[in-house]
């Protein structure tokens, strides 16, 4: 085998099985403007206007209200913000137990949660749906920070964990016109930026809700803001008991800012990897009700986690993607393991009809010496219980069984296994395969692999 093909291979597996997938992730949702027809609500597509309120220090009394997008050109706008930056007050960090203020670390201005509300909320603009496709969340709301021309920023620190069950945070940044102030997320040696006010191209500040979400243990830093206000929610993500199967469809979220993506990308410009195309396959880590009908119809809406940021990733790149079962042959008792190098070589000798011209076709996957690959979307053979008795190869045959050359990414999770029952052979019982849900690409040929579609598909 090529060396090169198998450490690419390698590596990729390896950041595959790793939490690297989704160490971090983010996206960006327009925001109406208060003039605009859409500001009523009506348009699926933007995030109607919304307002913040807070207790004024200042100005005793007197109700203190910003609404967002703030319009720098709008005098009574530009005016409430500038309250809002003197009713702040410093922001500390946390250092070694105890909170911090020191402007060499971080210059930045805050409100706490007690003294101020918002409209907005991350549940409703999908925001809190997508990120609990990395384990099921809850968003709280902690802090409302504003980091200000010329020099607001943030060194680089890890969040205070404020639970055992907080996993991550959340921070949205609001309308607001800023350049600069690029929150830079780390994980192992890997680095995503959020550069939402930066460039012309790019800049969003001013007219949308633009966010990112990540682990607890990812470094992060905010850079100096250069131009105006970069005005942020902070909120703490905690596990919440399950969220339950999730629509998979997530606009919110931009597949290309998944740090899996640009591993994808560079592996793909690899003329080397795979040169001639084939299959790649990575294994579910979450376990899906994959064997029945039902459950597999809902896939791979339902993919969950990773799994749903591995698929939308190969998706993104414009390849083609499927869920498929794979038969577990090694943890299944109906197949004797040590029949298995003479099944697949065609030299089977057992009773099973096999039909040797569609077999001796048939090669190994290259990590694991069980797989059976079966479509799932045709029907997954489920026999009658008590019913015919049927060769598991006859059941196989009729779903339209192959075995193909699997390149795998992964191993199989342990455990998560869906089943299907049939009767077999001569005795009356009931017995059951076992398999493991998996993700199957299709490579091209590097003659016939593109740049990249460059589309942001969610499935
Ligand atoms: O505003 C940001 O982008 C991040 C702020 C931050 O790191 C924090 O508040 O801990
Ligand atoms: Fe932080």
């Amino acid at each position: 085998m090529n060396e090169h093909r198998t450490s690419i291979a390698e590596a990729l597996g390896a950041f595959v099985e790793s939490k690297s997938v989704t160490f971090a992730c983010g996206g960006t949702i327009a925001v109406a403007s208060s003039n605009d027809d859409a500001a009523d609500g009506t348009s699926s597509q933007l995030l109607r206007p919304f307002a913040l309120r807070w207790d004024s220090v200042t100005e005793d009394g007197e109700l203190s209200k910003l609404s967002f997008p703030v319009n720098m050109n709008d005098d009574i706008s530009n005016a409430n913000l500038l309250k809002l930056v003197k009713d702040c007050q410093p922001a500390s960090f946390g250092y070694k137990g105890a909170d911090v203020l020191d402007e060499s670390y971080r210059k930045a201005i805050k409100l706490d949660r007690s003294v101020f509300s918002i409209d907005f909320c991350p549940y409703e603009s999908g925001i809190v749906d997508t990120i609990a496709q990395m384990p099921a969340a809850q968003a709280e709301l902690y802090k409302l920070n504003i980091y200000a021309a010329p020099s607001g920023f943030f060194k680089a620190h890890v969040d205070t964990p404020r639970s055992n069950t907080q996993f991550g945070s959340l921070v949205v940044s609001l309308p607001c016109d800023y350049q600069g102030g690029q929150l830079i997320v780390r994980h192992a040696q890997h680095t995503v930026s959020f550069d939402w006010g930066a460039s012309t191209a790019n800049n969003t500040s001013a007219t949308a809700m633009n966010w990112a979400a990540f682990y607890s243990d990812c470094e992060h830093e905010v850079l100096g803001v250069t131009e105006g206000y970069r005005v942020t929610l902070t909120y703490n993500l905690y596990c919440a008991a399950g969220s339950g199967d999730l629509t998979g469809n997530s606009p919110a979220m931009d597949v290309k800012l998944l740090p899996l993506y640009a591993k994808v990308k560079e592996a793909l410009a690899q003329s080397d990897f795979l040169q001639y195309g084939g299959l790649l396959g990575v294994y579910c880590q979450h376990g899906y009700a994959h064997t029945t009908s039902e459950g597999a119809a809902k896939l791979p809406g339902i993919l969950k986690g990773s799994d749903m940021a591995i698929y939308s990733v190969f998706k993104g790149l414009g390849l083609e993607v499927s869920v498929k079962s794979v038969l577990d042959i090694l943890n299944n008792s109906l197949f004797d393991p040590s029949d298995y190098d003479d099944y697949m070589s065609g030299e089977d000798n057992s009773d099973g009809d096999i039909d040797e011209n569609t077999e001796t076709k048939l090669r190994k996957p290259r990590w694991w010496d069980g797989s059976y690959l079966k479509n799932i979307e045709g029907d997954v053979v489920v026999a009658e219980v008590g019913g015919y008795e049927e060769s598991v190869e006859e059941i196989l045959g009729v779903s339209g069984a192959r075995q193909s050359d699997v390149l795998w990414l992964t191993r199989p999770i342990h455990g998560n296994v869906g089943m299907v029952h049939l009767t077999y052979g001569n005795e009356a019982g009931i017995n059951c395969l076992y398999t493991h849900a998996a993700l199957i690409i299709e490579i091209p040929p590097a003659s016939r692999r593109t740049d990249s579609t460059d589309t942001t598909v969610m499935a």
